[in-house]
C-alpha cells in the first residue's frame, strides 16, 4: 500500500495538502531505493536539501532498511505508519508536523520542467517554465539563447488588462515589450509570473478598477475591497535563478521590492535598470500612487512633465 492511501486510512482524510502529497510522492521514492541509503540521498537530491553535515554524520549511522528516526522526516521509517492504532496516530502527527517544517528548508521550491525555442517579434528566445512543488503554480518566461554572466532581469508580473487588452491605464505591457527588446539585445531572461493584479487576480482587478473609477487611489482600492496593497510573493527566484546558473543581475524595475526580492533569492543585484515608462491621462494617477505611496521610481518620468 502506497504511503499516501496509508496516510488517508489512519487520518480517516480522503484528501491531503498538496505540500503534503509532493512530500510523500518524494518518500515513497525513497522508500524503494533505500536499500542503499547512499545512493537515496544522492537521488533525492534534488528534492530535498540536504545539509551536508547531516549527510555526513546522520548517514554513517543509517545502513539498514529501517532507517532510524531523526530530526528530518527524510530519515523516518516508513514501517512507522503500518499499524492503524493510536501510537501510529500520534507518530503521523509528529512527522506530518516535521514534513511541514522540513518544506521551510526545502532547497527546491520549484523545478524546472522544460524549455523549447520560441521566436518572437522582439527576438529569438528559448521559452521556459517552472513548477511549484507545493501548488499548483507555474512560472513561465524567456532567456536569450545565451546568458552573459550578468544577465538582464525583468521579473514581471501577470497583467491581463496591459499585457493581453494593451490598457492605457498602467505601464505594465510598455515595461514587458521595452524588456523583451532590451533582453535580446544584451542577453537575459524575463521571468513572468502569473500572479496578476499585485497578486489579488484577474476577477478582483475588476472590483479593484471600479473602486478607483469612484475616486479612490491603487492603494486604497486595495483596502476597500480588503486585500492588502501587494501581494505577491518571489519564493520562486531562488530556483530560476540557480537554474540557470545566474548569480549577478541587472535588474529592469523601479519596483524596489523586488531588489530586496533579488536579493533574498541569493543573487547580487549589480544595477537596476530603469525603462522609462509614457505617462499619459489614463495612468498618470497610477503612476503617481506608485512613486509616492509604493515608492517606485518615476521620477524621471514626472520631472519630464514639468
Ligand atoms: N491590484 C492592482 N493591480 C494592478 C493595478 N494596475 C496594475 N496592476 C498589476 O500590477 C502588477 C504590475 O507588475 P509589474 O509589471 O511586475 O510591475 P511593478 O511591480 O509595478 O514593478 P516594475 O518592476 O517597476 O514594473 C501586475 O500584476 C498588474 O496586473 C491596479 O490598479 N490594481
Amino acid at each position: 500500500m502506497n504511503l499516501q492511501r496509508k496516510i488517508a486510512m489512519v487520518t480517516k482524510r480522503r484528501t491531503l495538502p498538496d505540500c503534503l502529497v509532493q512530500s510523500l510522492d518524494c518518500h515513497e521514492y525513497r522508500y524503494e531505493i533505500e536499500n542503499n541509503i547512499q545512493d537515496a540521498i544522492r537521488k533525492a537530491y534534488d528534492v530535498f536539501a540536504i545539509d551536508t553535515s547531516v549527510v555526513s554524520t546522520n548517514l554513517k549511522k543509517v545502513r539498514s532498511q529501517i532507517i532510524a528516526t531523526n530530526k528530518s522526516s527524510f530519515f523516518t521509517s516508513l514501517d512507522f505508519f503500518d499499524e492503524p492504532n493510536e501510537l501510529t496516530k500520534k507518530r503521523l502527527a509528529k512527522f506530518l508536523w516535521q514534513i511541514e517544517a522540513d518544506h521551510s528548508i526545502n532547497h527546491e521550491l520549484y523545478s524546472f520542467f522544460d524549455e523549447t525555442t520560441l521566436n518572437t517579434q522582439y527576438g529569438n528566445f528559448m521559452y521556459f517554465g517552472f513548477q511549484s512543488r507545493m501548488s499548483q503554480r507555474e512560472v513561465l518566461g524567456v532567456r536569450t539563447l545565451s546568458l552573459p554572466k550578468t544577465p538582464l532581469v525583468r521579473v514581471h508580473s501577470m497583467c491581463y488588462t496591459g499585457d493581453i487588452f494593451h490598457s492605457l491605464r498602467c505601464n505594465c505591457r510598455e515595461e514587458l515589450e521595452n524588456s523583451l527588446k532590451v533582453i535580446n539585445e544584451e542577453g537575459g531572461i524575463l521571468i513572468y509570473s502569473q500572479q496578476s493584479g499585485r497578486g489579488i487576480g484577474a476577477l478582483n482587478k475588476i472590483k479593484v478598477y471600479e473602486h478607483q473609477k469612484k475616486g479612490a487611489d491603487t492603494v486604497e482600492a486595495q483596502h476597500l475591497e480588503n486585500f492588502p496593497n501587494d501581494l505577491r510573493t518571489y519564493d520562486y527566484l531562488k530556483d530560476v535563478f540557480f537554474h540557470f546558473g545566474i548569480t549577478q543581475i541587472k535588474l529592469i524595475t523601479s519596483n524596489p521590492t523586488k531588489v530586496v526580492a533579488c536579493k533574498n533569492a541569493g543573487v547580487a543585484v549589480v544595477q537596476t535598470v530603469k525603462l522609462l515608462s509614457t505617462i499619459n491621462e489614463h495612468n498618470r494617477d497610477y503612476l503617481k500612487t506608485k512613486m509616492e505611496k509604493n515608492h517606485h521610481n518615476f521620477q524621471a518620468e514626472f520631472s519630464m512633465l514639468r
